[in-house]
């Protein structure tokens, strides 16, 4: 059933005025918000309906592309937009909100707050009667802080709001790139004899970013690389690499294969710890953070999914913050040809290369090796060749969207393919607690490296040592 009624909580905090509240704009802007579809926020500050649709408005007009932001299509948004102020905490403000919606008329409820609220809100919520068969709920993440903590918040979830009914965010899932990786390899039948162990030398998922803290200090510095994005985005994507095909493209089908290769992750104990993952922490840290930390703001590792698709094939991950440049991506290198029958001349023969470019840049790259045009004496040379599929330029009505603007659509609409089930979720944690356990015990602490720079040096040492190297 479609939801008539978006109910935000957090709707004056910084992820809905920078995203949330932008995706709704895209998709009205669009005309791919439903008609009757109302969006009522939610927070403690005291606001009318007025205030909070010119805040949301002046949130449009700093956060939107100046070509795609319309004054006139925002105030026209703007009137989907109420706003009810309510403390989560106590009990009182949740009465208002169950006689303001029409529950039999669908309901999206989306926690946009932080998890410490998750438990009170849902509990309340469902003493209200607004988490009825007509209600789904979606939570952003972080979903706990290590498996306990996970299980709790998805224990109170389950106590009022089934699986089926319960969306959770990762919001690498509403990218672009990232679900043309499944395109890529379900609909063409190229890659799929060539996509294993057999065939593939490695994996790097890299998710390297420029930004330090931003204003996130607190919640920062508890979490770190490991659990702000290792745990969610990075597994994530690992998942979609690596995932048997599902039979076919709806939520418990694709799901049940990503869980598989979750749960294939091989548990990287203390023997491994020292060889396998790389720690580090920017120069600029502890003076941002106002004091010292062992909180890794890198992390590289190498990861191996113990299946027979992909045994031996080490899968490398990356993320950093204030590292050299924003990229991520997903690189795949194949494994050379068997036999080279251009080695009686000075012929370059490099491994075929796919490359996957989630962000800044949309792109699929494929490098295939080519002869060098020309005549060249006593036989021929050798060159790579990238053959794109660009997203830009490529359909004219493409825009660049916000990876939640597809989320909320799907949440809106109820169809939880790109939300992370419960078991999932749990894998991702279960792998990560005992990474954090493993490091704890080999007494490791992160590297200090320069801000602007690609990491630790004993970044490129680790994959260097393996006879590769980062494709930077
Ligand atoms: N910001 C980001 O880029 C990302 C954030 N997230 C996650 O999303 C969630 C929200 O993050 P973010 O927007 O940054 O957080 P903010 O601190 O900016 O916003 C928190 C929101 O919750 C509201 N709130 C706080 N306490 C209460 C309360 N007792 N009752 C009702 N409302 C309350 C605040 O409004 P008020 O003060 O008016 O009550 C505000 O709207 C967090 O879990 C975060 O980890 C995940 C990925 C990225
Ligand atoms: O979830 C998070 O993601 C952002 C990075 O998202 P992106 O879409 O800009 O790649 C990261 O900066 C943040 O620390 C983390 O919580």
């Amino acid at each position: 059933m479609r939801s008539s009624t978006l109910l935000l909580f957090g709707a004056t905090g910084d992820l809905s005025r920078r995203m949330l509240l932008p995706s709704l704009y895209g998709l009205f802007a669009d005309k791919l918000l439903p008609e009757d579809v109302r969006i009522v926020g939610t927070a403690r500050s005291k606001l009318s309906d007025e205030e909070f649709r010119e805040n949301a408005i002046e949130a449009l007009r700093e956060r939107l592309p100046k070509d795609f932001y319309n004054e006139i299509t925002a105030r026209k948004f703007a009137a989907r937009l109420s706003y009810i102020p309510v403390d989560a905490t106590t009990p009182e403000g949740y009465d208002k909100l169950a006689e303001a919606i029409p529950i039999e008329k669908g309901v999206s409820i989306f926690l946009s707050t932080a998890p410490s609220l998750f438990t009170t809100v849902i509990q309340n919520l469902k003493r209200v009667g607004l988490a009825g068969e007509t209600v789904r709920l979606a939570l952003e993440k972080p979903i706990g802080s290590d498996l306990p903590t996970s299980c709790e918040i998805n224990d109170a979830v389950a106590a009022a709001f089934p699986e089926e009914r319960t969306f959770r965010i990762d919001h690498y899932l509403g990218k672009e790139t990232v679900q043309n990786l499944l395109a890529l390899r379900f609909a063409n039948s190229i890659l799929e004899p060539v996509w294993n162990a057999g065939h593939i030398d490695h994996v790097q998922i890299s998710v390297s970013e420029t930004v330090g803290l931003e204003g996130r200090a607190g919640y920062y510095d508890d979490s770190g690389a490991s659990r702000d994005m290792l745990q969610n985005h990075m597994l994530q994507m690992l998942a979609l690499v690596a995932m048997e095909p599902p039979a076919d493209y709806a939520p418990e089908a694709v799901r049940a294969e990503k869980v598989k290769v979750l749960k294939a992750l091989r548990p990287i104990m203390p023997d491994a710890v020292q060889k396998d993952v790389i720690l580090g922490q920017y120069d600029e840290y502890a003076g941002e953070l106002g004091k010292e930390s062992d909180t890794e703001t890198f992390i590289a590792l190498k990861a191996h999914v113990d299946n027979w698709r992909w045994g031996g094939v080490p899968f490398y991950l990356r993320h950093g913050k204030k590292l050299e440049t924003r990229k991520t991506e997903i690189y795949i290198q194949f494994k050379c040809v068997p036999h080279s029958i251009f080695s009686n001349v000075d012929a370059r023969m490099d491994p075929n290369e796919l490359i996957i470019s989630i962000q800044p840049t949309e792109n699929i790259r494929l490098k295939l090796m080519t002869k060098t045009p020309g005549l060249d004496r006593g036989g021929m040379s050798l060159r790579e060749v990238p053959l794109d599929v660009t997203m830009e330029g490529a359909f004219s009505d493409y825009r660049r969207r916000i990876a939640y603007e597809r989320l909320m659509l799907d949440l809106i609409e109820g169809d939880p393919t790109l939300f992370v089930r419960r078991d999932e979720v749990e894998a991702q944690w279960a792998y990560i607690d005992r990474l954090r356990a493993s490091w704890l015990t080999a007494k490791m602490t992160p590297d200090p490296y320069t801000s602007g720079s690609w990491g630790p040096k004993a970044s490129t040492d680790f994959i260097k040592s393996d006879g590769r190297e980062w494709n930077d």
